[in-house]
């Protein structure tokens, strides 16, 4: 799917704060130098807008795990295009459910399994073997802090719906093989992409930027029409009209949250806008990819 999403937004309706984004990005890099592998996890309703461009020079020679989480948010159908599409790019997502723990153990022994490679190469050059020592990387609010607890199998590091809860250095073992990073690798999440940039808000990925719900609302029911149109069998059919009992199909994004204010919120629009965003984010609009792959 193209999508034209921003030639409707042209302002720049995201605030990014620069002083913010250095930090975390000095903070990643100290990380990234402490390990031999990196977990990479994205959000998979958004596999390629929660993708930063610098990630692989920032990862090097390091073998990179790569996770797409929040699984139960994609259709099965869905995720099969992207295991098709990340093919083509000869790379092997993994998909988790850090909530409830589904895909973790594979994570696991992924990450393991790159150790065996690390302790040949030190035995060859006369050294002991060690665990394999990773850190977990990933865009504000992807589900960082959730999948280290799942692979510690404990709950000890905060996770929570508030984007950028993150906390300092310590190392925590897994298993006699594997070594963890107990704090996750926050990318932060500067993007040139306004396309990219509008689905990590609407998916409130992007944390410490501000931004207008109210054109970041309306950006999502664009999107949701364009896929009504362009791909409607991998959608819940008429997502807003199941929810609202008001069809977005004739409506711009604007005019519908207007529409939508009147019919539910006595004309208060950035209620209605809040209320949009909150109830996708919780999954009640239903499994909506918001991107698909692209050829
Ligand atoms: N539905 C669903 N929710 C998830 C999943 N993984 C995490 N969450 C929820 O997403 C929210 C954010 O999770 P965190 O683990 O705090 O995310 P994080 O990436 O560590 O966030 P920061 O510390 O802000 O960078 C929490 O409410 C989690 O319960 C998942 O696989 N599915």
């Amino acid at each position: 799917m193209r999508s034209s999403l921003t030639n409707n937004y042209k302002l720049n309706l995201i605030q990014w704060y620069p002083g913010h984004i250095a930090k975390a990005e000095k903070n990643l890099k100290e990380q990234l130098s402490r390990v031999d592998v990196v977990l990479e996890v994205r959000d998979a309703r958004i596999p390629l807008a929660t993708h930063h461009p610098q990630m692989s020079e920032w990862v090097g020679s390091k073998t990179r795990i790569l996770v797409l989480n929040r699984v139960d948010m994609i259709t099965p159908q869905v995720r099969s295009l992207w295991v098709d599409w990340f093919k083509t790019q000869k790379e092997v997502p993994y998909f988790t459910n850090a909530q409830q723990g589904q895909g973790v153990a594979a994570i696991s022994k992924a990450a393991q399994a790159a150790g065996v490679e690390l302790n040949q190469r030190r035995r060859d050059r006369g050294m002991l073997p060690r665990p394999v020592r990773a850190v977990v990387i990933g865009f504000p609010n992807v589900g960082k802090s959730a999948l280290i607890n799942r692979l510690l199998g404990r709950r000890v590091v905060e996770s929570a719906a508030r984007p950028g809860v993150t906390r300092s250095l310590r190392w925590v073992r897994i298993s006699e093989q594997l070594e963890l990073l107990d704090a996750p690798g926050v990318i932060p999440a500067k993007l040139q992409n306004q396309d990219a940039a509008l689905k990590l808000a609407i998916c409130d990925d992007i944390g410490q930027a501000s931004y207008d719900n109210q054109l970041v609302a309306s950006a999502f029911v664009d999107l949701v029409n364009e896929l009504q149109a362009t791909a409607p069998d991998l959608l819940p059919q008429l997502p807003l009209q199941t929810r609202y009992e008001l069809d977005s199909t004739n409506y711009t994004g604007e005019s519908y949250l207007h529409a939508l204010a009147e019919h539910r919120y006595k004309g208060d629009v950035e209620r209605a806008a809040r209320q949009l965003l909150t109830d996708f984010r919780k999954g009640l609009l239903g499994t909506i990819p918001l991107e698909l792959p692209v050829n």
